[in-house]
This record gives structure tokens, C-alpha cells and sequence, in this order.
């Protein structure tokens, strides 16, 4: 039996007007006590998010062979990998558990040849369609940020002041239906890189751990799923969490995840904001440049939380892992 969790539904309708400070602080409390919520009436356009989803469901129908022009080539992340291809060199099996699904990885900024080169062009309307779709995220992940921060009782920008240039990624997975007799295993546990994810997803299937157990989210169709990546709990030196999460088939129906990652550039340095040592007279976390952070995610593989666990500051002094 599934066990389900009702995460926060936060409703970012009024989030413009009166209501404003009262969501922004909904929105804090779910970062300290979850680190896993969803919003409902968020701005971006349903009909453009489910032209999105559409979008990759198509790329996911087609041949092996028309995916196969956008593999994943050794040295990268980004591209099309299936499970019963092998992946191309350590770099990208550290990355994957033992039961990856078949997935699109994609970066959209920054906007760079090696980027572009590995997205789709079959469908023909994928990249204008996702192009639009991650502008919107955007502004989504950007208005969560700033309520972040308004809830902490800090400037709107204090934490996107931190995040200059910022990177989008995408991470679309594709779980089919399977006989049920087949067992198929979730993929690998772990904690996003990113500062903030939005997951959207056809039918429910992340799991998130919670008191030490795996519980299944029940998503919404109309809502996104928000969480906070190690980025966001450096820099609010561990007030919001990055939790330990994991994508599962659904056990009735195919089921299509895409996770937008928002990111900060490789040259920033994330550390705990001044503003949040201060009340808390203490960093918990050591300073590290993105691009570091970002290779050790790939060196040390998507794996628990190992890499914002080498940075804690810990009593006895800083924790070198
Ligand atoms: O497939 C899912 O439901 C989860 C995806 C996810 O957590 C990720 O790609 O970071
Ligand atoms: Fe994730």
C-alpha cells in the first residue's frame, strides 16, 4: 500500500494584492517544514503547460532511432538516455540509480551552442513550446524566491540578488505503464542541486522522505510541485530544507515527470545570506562556487545528500567529507 502525504497547497491567486504578506509567510513555513509544497493559481498558463507536457510526451513516443540523434554524449548530462542503453562513461553512470527511467535532460540557460545542440528538433514544436514554458517558470521560480525572502521579513531580492545570470535546467522522466507483476523500483533517492525545482507531472508518482519514511505526494493537475534545492538551504543557512526525494512509476497509468530546475551561474558563490547569519550568529555551511558544487553533484553521483552534507560547519569545525 502507498502511504500519501498531503504537502501545503499554497493558492498564489492573492499574491499581488492584500494577501501578500500572509502567503509569503505560508510559503516560509512550508520551506521550514517541508521543503516540499505545491501552488495552485500560480501565473503560468495551463493551457501552456500542458502543451509542454504534450510536447514531451511526443518526443518520448517517437522511434528509438529518430531519440538516438539526441543521446546523451559522453562528458555530458544533457541529452536522451534510455535504461537499456549504456551510458556513455563514468561521468554519466555515477549519476544514474539502478532504476532510471527513460529521461530528457536539457539546459536552456545559459543559451550556449553545446546547450542548443542537444535539443530536440522532432517534434518540430518542442523547442518554441518549451522555450515558452521555462520563461514562464521563470517568473514562477523568481515569485517564489521573492516571497521567500518577504515571508523571512528581508528585502524581495535578498536571495535573487545572490542568484545573478541564473541557469534553467530541465529533467523530463518518462515512466511507462509496466504489467504489474513487473517490479520496477523508484529511481535514485536524492536532493535537487538546484535553488528551487518546479515538477509538474501527469499523475502522482514523487515520493519525498518524511520521518524516515518514503511517502508518495499526491499532485495536482492543476498545481506545480515546489521544492527547495541544497542551493536554497545554504543560503538560508538551513532554515528551508532540501529534502531527500525520488520519482516513481504510477502503478495505473503512464506517467510523465518534467522537473525545471532553476540554478545559480557556475561563478556565484553560495554561502548563508548575511542577513540570516546574523539572526543566527553563525554560518551552518561553508562558501563554495556553483561550478564546484555542480561537479561534485556529478563526481560523487545523484546521491542522497551527501555534497551539502561535506559543507556543514559543524561545532567541532568545519565537516571535510
Ligand atoms: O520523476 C520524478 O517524479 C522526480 C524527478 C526529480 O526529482 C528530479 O528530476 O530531480
Ligand atoms: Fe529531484
Amino acid at each position: 500500500m502507498t502511504v500519501t502525504l498531503e504537502i501545503p497547497v499554497i493558492d498564489l491567486a492573492g499574491s499581488d494584492g492584500a494577501e501578500r504578506e500572509k502567503l509569503c509567510k505560508e510559503v516560509v513555513r512550508a520551506c521550514e517544514q517541508w521543503g516540499f509544497f505545491q501552488v495552485i493559481n500560480h501565473g503560468v498558463d495551463e493551457s501552456l503547460k500542458r502543451r509542454a507536457l504534450d510536447v514531451y510526451t511526443d518526443f518520448f513516443y517517437l522511434s528509438p532511432e529518430e531519440k538516438m540523434k539526441v543521446v546523451i554524449p559522453e562528458g555530458s548530462l544533457d541529452g536522451w538516455m534510455h535504461p537499456d542503453l549504456e551510458a556513455p562513461g563514468a561521468f554519466l553512470k555515477n549519476f544514474l540509480g539502478p532504476y532510471t527511467p527513460e529521461f530528457l535532460n536539457n539546459t536552456w540557460l545559459p543559451d550556449l551552442p553545446q546547450h542548443r545542440q542537444r535539443l530536440p528538433t522532432n517534434p518540430s514544436s518542442f523547442q518554441s513550446t518549451i522555450l515558452e514554458f521555462q520563461k514562464a517558470a521563470r517568473g514562477l521560480h523568481e515569485n517564489l524566491l521573492q516571497m521567500m525572502a518577504e515571508g523571512l521579513g528581508l528585502e524581495s531580492d535578498a536571495f535573487l540578488k545572490h542568484l545573478p545570470n541564473p541557469g534553467m535546467k530541465t529533467r523530463s522522466n518518462f515512466y511507462p505503464l509496466v504489467p504489474a507483476d513487473t517490479y520496477v523500483g523508484p529511481n535514485q533517492a536524492h536532493s535537487d542541486a538546484s535553488a528551487t525545482t518546479l515538477l509538474c507531472d501527469t499523475v502522482s508518482g514523487l515520493e519525498v522522505m518524511s520521518d524516515n519514511a518514503w511517502v508518495q505526494v499526491q499532485s495536482r493537475s492543476d498545481g506545480f510541485i515546489v521544492n527547495v534545492g541544497d542551493q536554497l538551504e545554504i543560503l538560508s543557512n538551513g532554515r528551508f530544507k532540501s529534502i531527500l526525494h525520488r520519482g516513481s512509476r504510477n502503478t495505473s497509468k503512464e506517467r510523465l515527470a518534467v522537473a525545471c530546475f532553476y540554478l545559480p551561474n557556475s561563478d556565484s558563490v553560495m554561502a548563508p545570506i548575511e542577513e540570516l547569519v546574523v539572526c543566527d550568529q553563525l554560518p551552518k555551511y561553508r562558501a563554495i562556487r556553483f561550478g564546484d558544487y555542480f561537479k561534485s553533484f556529478i563526481d560523487k553521483g545523484n546521491e542522497c545528500k551527501g555534497r551539502i552534507e561535506g559543507l556543514k560547519i559543524t561545532n567541532r569545525g568545519l565537516c571535510l567529507r
